[in-house]
């Protein structure tokens, strides 16, 4: 299959990435980052997640954050929504975009939301309706695609089933989440062809940890089946607080360095978020994930 001639990248720093931090990050931070990835031409940042303070405490300041980011026109902010009391607050903070957030494994889902996989779409059934009642778009996330850290195999099956299950709830598009980046090319396509036969493919969204340095791998396997849309995490920020070891999603710039490298179109401009991925590591105290920020960072300094 050809490549597209435009990719779409939804940015996941300031929530898959910072979600796992073990130190506060100071929400005038977390504003500062949105705000500076809205300059780099990006067209989704995912922007916080109304999720239980006990469960993650990073996440506690989801209103702060909503009330003082500024909204530019063309850009999405989508928020994570685990219930009917996170869609609420959602929406009283201004939410216009909101993510439903499923796996497909039992073991996962109760560790990361208490419940099992089909309470969980009970759950999830009345937050997609109340959020398209009120005018707001629905993403859905499938965890564990590729493995999970409690059970082990997870069979391309049942992450079709969760797949189907979202889309049929009205979910614009389902996020495919490699939680402990365990995958490889070929299981990453068998994956996606299982998926494919039940979701529209324009309607699939890649979502890769790079805890085994495979994420690009994937995400290039993942383009030859025809995959337009793929998370990232500036700096390859982050890792799930309920998936012990994972390292953070995919970094953004070593994605727009690839589809640049494959004359794809993405919209960002590299340097800038270049330059976002080096503030962002150096407000957190450590150096980037992302290789390609880290060559593009050094280059600019000789
Ligand atoms: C789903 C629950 C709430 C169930 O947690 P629970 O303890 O079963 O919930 P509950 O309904 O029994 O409520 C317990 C307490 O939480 C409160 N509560 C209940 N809901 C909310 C809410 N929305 N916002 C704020 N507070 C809430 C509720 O009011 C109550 O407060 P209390 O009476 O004890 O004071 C919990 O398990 C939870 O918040 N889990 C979220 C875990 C999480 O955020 N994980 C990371 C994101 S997923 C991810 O990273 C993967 C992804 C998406 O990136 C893709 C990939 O890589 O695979």
């Amino acid at each position: 299959m050809a490549f597209p001639s435009s990719v779409k990248i939804v940015e996941v720093g300031p929530r898959d990435g910072l979600q796992n931090e073990k130190q506060p990050v100071p929400t005038a931070v977390k504003i500062e980052l949105i705000r500076r990835l809205a300059e780099t031409g990006l067209s989704a940042i995912e922007a916080t997640a109304f999720v239980s303070p006990k469960w993650v405490p990073q996440m506690a300041d989801n209103a702060e954050v909503m009330a003082q980011i500024e909204r530019r026109p063309g850009l999405s902010y989508p928020v994570l929504v685990p219930n009917e009391k996170g869609l609420e607050a959602a929406l009283a903070a201004g939410a216009r975009e909101v993510a439903v957030f499923g796996a497909a494994s039992e073991a996962f889902s109760r560790k990361n939301i208490n419940c099992s996989m089909a309470e969980s779409l009970d759950r999830f059934r009345p937050v997609a309706a109340a959020a398209q009642a009120a005018g707001v778009s629905v993403r859905g996330y499938v965890s564990c695609v590729l493995g999970c850290p409690y059970q082990g195999e997870v069979v391309p099956a049942a992450v079709a089933d969760m797949a189907w299950a979202l889309h049929e709830m009205g979910c614009y598009e389902i996020s495919l989440g490699d939680t402990i980046g365990i995958g490889t090319p070929e299981k990453t396509k068998a994956m996606i062809e299982a998926v494919a036969r039940r979701v529209p493919l324009a309607q699939i969204a890649g979502h890769y940890h790079d805890t085994y340095g495979m994420a690009v791998a994937n995400i290039y396997a993942s383009l030859q089946m025809g995959v337009g849309v793929f998370d990232a995490s500036v700096a390859g920020l982050g890792g799930c607080p309920y998936a012990p070891g994972a390292a953070g999603n995919v970094a953004t710039e070593d994605v727009v360095w690839l589809m640049r490298g494959l004359g794809i179109e993405t919209g960002i401009d590299l340097d800038s978020l270049v330059a976002v991925g080096a503030w962002i590591s150096a407000q957190l105290g450590r150096a980037s994930n992302s290789k390609a920020g880290l060559a593009l960072g050094r280059r600019c300094q000789k």
